[in-house]
């Protein structure tokens, strides 16, 4: 290190990018800071990833032990199923705690410098950090911005954290409303779905857009449908928007048109979990000290090196990644972005690949993909002038779905027709997020279906469902 500076490497947020980022930095021999204004670990740690997916652990366990359908084809009966809610949420906050502790921790041992307080550029390599303390001065050869997001609570939309709240209080299951709106059929409102009813709660789900799940591949999103919103308590309304939300006992929501605006109903609910995106955390940053701009939604530009942009130029040792970069808004992209930073100001040429980051919601069934979906693959092909394949094969032809009871699920890959390169892979079925990760690699290696057909997987397991689809494209 340069002794004109405090340390190598400022990062600003601890969350998953910022602590991937600081354990690459000090394995490479940097000096390293980083600062936390509230709690270690951010929003995947605290508020997201993990306190969410104990809640779907036990409540796909509850689901799955109240079916007796498919229990009884396993041959088993079991008696009653009862759970405790307070259990339950104490599982997903011991849970929090754990792996919270577990990663400040691994900052310390390898003497990450945890600095509490809230960073703000002063300038080129240079922050504040304002603590009840006072203030302090940092300045680093390069500083990393990793300041996350917080929920999207729309206009009209009230929120009081006990009536009606977003995924910061849904996590922490307080109750269970029997009956409970879900604005939003993105991740959030879906994985919720599968906890609530789950666990007894009628649902009623409002999306804005005219498709359940937009965000999916439309195939998948229809199968999804099928397995995750029609056999449950839910009630859906599409092409609708949650126009007024008023919290309160009961909570009053008055239903628009999404295209018109027109009220066209008002629902009287016990509870309402405002799921319609996210945010970036990129105000009061001193990003104007360097003259950088946010874009219109309040993202921080960067390029594929995870440079900061100023006017489509990287600003010199100025870095952002994460939700703040609204690139792809999970917690493994933001820690390979945070990777990608690192080897960058070592001088180690390395770019993001957002199209080999595979995606999950850990749904019962789950869904996954990686790549481009159907859609955006015809695109691609008609504008680089390549015809675009797929195929799909299905859980109910595979042995070890079969021997598990469950034969719900298709896994789709897609694929340019004259070389085989694989695009883009989907699946909805028992451990969908775990089966993406073989496509995901091959598509980091811009493998084609030709070669994959030709990879050997264990019989009888669920990757053969891949392995079929490979040999069908080949
Ligand atoms: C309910 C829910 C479930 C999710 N489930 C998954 C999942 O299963 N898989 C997945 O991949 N992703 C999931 N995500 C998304 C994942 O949580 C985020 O993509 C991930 O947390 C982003 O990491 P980050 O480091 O960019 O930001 P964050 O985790 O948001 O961390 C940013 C940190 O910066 C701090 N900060 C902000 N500004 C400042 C400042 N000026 N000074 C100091 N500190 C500051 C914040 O306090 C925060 O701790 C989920 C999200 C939610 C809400
Ligand atoms: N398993 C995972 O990886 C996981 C789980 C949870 C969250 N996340 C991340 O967190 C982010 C936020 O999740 P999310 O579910 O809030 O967002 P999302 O973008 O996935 O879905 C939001 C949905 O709300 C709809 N919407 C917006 N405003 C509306 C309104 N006024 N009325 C009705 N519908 C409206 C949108 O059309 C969209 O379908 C996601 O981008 C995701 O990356 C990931």
């Amino acid at each position: 290190m340069t002794q004109e500076f405090d340390f190598d490497l400022a990062i600003v947020g601890a969350g998953v990018g910022g602590h991937g980022a600081a354990l690459h930095a000090v394995k490479q021999g940097l000096k390293t800071a980083i600062i936390e204004a509230k709690d270690m670990g951010g929003t995947c740690v605290n508020r997201g990833c993990i306190p969410s997916k104990a809640l779907l652990a036990a409540s796909g366990r509850v689901r799955e032990l109240q079916d007796r359908h498919h229990l009884h084809n396993l041959g088993i009966s079991v008696g009653g199923v009862s759970f405790d809610r307070q259990a339950i949420a104490d599982h997903a906050l011991d849970l929090v705690s754990k792996i919270r502790n577990d990663l400040t921790g691994s900052l310390t041992r390898l003497q990450v410098e945890t600095i509490h307080g809230w960073g703000k550029l002063l300038g080129p390599q240079k922050l504040s950090v304002l603590a009840e303390e006072g203030e302090k001065i940092v300045t680093a050869r390069d500083i990393i911005l990793s300041t996350g997001s917080t929920p999207f609570v729309p206009p009209g939309i009230q929120i009081d954290g006990k009536t009606v709240y977003t995924s910061d209080d849904a996590v922490k299951l307080n109750w269970l409303p029997d009956w409970v709106a879900i604005i939003g059929s993105g991740y959030i409102g879906l994985e919720f779905s599968d906890v609530y009813s789950a666990l007894g709660c009628e649902i009623t789900m409002i999306e804005a857009l005219d498709n359940l799940m937009p965000g999916f591949d439309r195939d998948i999103a229809r199968i999804a449908q099928r397995l995750l919103i029609e056999p449950r308590d839910i009630e859906t309304h599409t092409g609708t928007l949650a126009l007024k939300v008023t919290p309160g006992s009961p909570v009053v929501i008055e239903l628009a048109d999404a295209k018109t605006k027109d009220v066209k109903d008002v629902i009287e609910v016990d509870a309402a979990l405002v799921a319609t995106g996210r945010i970036p955390a990129t105000k009061n940053l001193g990003l104007e000290s360097v003259g950088v701009q946010t874009d219109r939604r309040g993202f921080i530009p960067v390029d594929d090196r995870m440079h900061v942009l100023l006017d489509g130029e990287p600003v010199p040792h100025l870095w952002a990644i994460g939700d703040a970069t609204g690139k792809m808004m999970l917690a493994h992209a933001a820690s390979a972005q945070g990777i990608a930073a690192i080897e960058n100001i070592l001088g180690n040429d390395r770019a993001i690949d957002y199209r080999s980051i595979p995606a999950a919601a850990f749904t019962h069934p789950e869904i996954s993909y990686v790549g481009l979906n159907e859609e955006q693959a015809k695109a691609l092909g008609t504008e680089a002038g390549f015809a675009v394949g797929s195929v799909r094969t299905y859980f109910k032809a595979n042995s070890k779905a079969l021997a598990e009871g469950e034969p719900d699920g298709i896994a789709k890959v897609i694929y340019r027709k004259e070389s085989g390169e694989i695009l883009g892979a989907h699946i909805i079925g028992i451990h969908a997020s775990d089966l993406i990760q073989e496509a995901a690699n091959a598509i980091a290696a811009r493998q084609s279906v030709r070669d994959l057909a030709f990879t050997v997987h264990t019989h009888p397991t669920l990757s053969e469902v891949l392995d079929e689809a490979y040999k069908r494209a080949a």
